[in-house]
């Protein structure tokens, strides 16, 4: 079933006191929207932010894992080990992997079959540079990162997967894709799953957009009719906006 999710991807931010302070602000916010919660804080603070959650409406995810079972991977981290501290949802893809650390098709590919294996819940994240934009090639970049990393699985697989376009050019530049940019592409996304898998994949599909995302933007893009959400950077970091975000709904 297709949902509203806001989740907030706190990357390489906040350290245990601070992680710790964001939670306890956090937790003195107020939903007033049916989207559902989810926070990414680093490897070492899942265990902490996972307690510190556990009773109330928001839901820890990590921002990565590797592909294999466990063995020789130093400074990696394992889809068990993730769902030992608690863990039910991995982000995969992020364009920062993929540019920072090559993280490619081929290799997300095995990341998303080692979490559905786990049964872990993927957000998948793709999305065109500035130059494919330019070029008017960022549909034909997007269906190429979809295809390559996810046209291996069953129909059935897509229950346990969301997608998050991710405009390169607008993570953290404070440039956002317009509304209409935004659901132009989210009803390419639809489309190419329909061809692909037929209408029930393709409309139950949830499909976030990411890429500065704020308070004073969210409900615009949010009221886009194949947006269902927003995976947010800077603005997750501060319990107020980031709530504001999740009630723009
Ligand atoms: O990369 C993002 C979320 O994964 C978006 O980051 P910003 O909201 O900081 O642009």
């Amino acid at each position: 079933m297709r949902k509203n999710i806001v989740a907030g991807n706190w990357k390489m931010n906040n350290d245990l006191p601070l992680s710790e302070a964001l939670i306890s602000d956090l937790k003195r916010q107020t939903k007033t929207s049916n989207a559902e919660v989810m926070i990414a804080p680093t490897f070492t603070n899942l265990w902490h932010a996972f307690e510190a959650t556990r009773h109330d409406d928001i839901e820890v995810i990590a921002q990565n894992m590797h592909f294999a079972e466990n063995g020789a991977y130093t400074g990696e981290v394992s889809a068990d080990m993730l769902k030992s501290v608690g863990i039910k949802t991995v982000i995969l893809g992020h364009s920062e992997r993929r540019a920072y650390f090559n993280e490619d098709d081929a290799i997300l590919a095995k990341k998303v079959d080692q979490a559905l294996s786990k049964d872990l819940r993927v957000i998948f994240c793709f999305g065109e540079e500035l130059a494919d934009r330019k070029a008017a090639n960022h549909e034909a970049v997007v269906e190429s990162q979809i295809k390559n990393a996810l046209f291996h699985l069953d129909a059935s697989a897509f229950k346990n997967i969301v997608l998050a376009y991710e405009p390169v050019w607008a993570i953290g530049t404070g440039e956002t894709a317009s509304p209409e940019q935004a659901q132009d592409m989210h009803k390419f996304i639809r489309k190419t799953l329909n061809d692909k898998y037929g209408n029930q994949v393709a409309d139950d599909m949830t499909i976030l957009y990411g890429g500065s995302v704020k308070p004073a933007n969210a409900k615009e893009i949010f009221s886009k009719p194949d947006v269902d959400g927003g995976l947010i950077g800077g603005a997750a970091l501060k319990a107020e906006d980031f709530y504001a975000i999740v009630n723009a709904f």
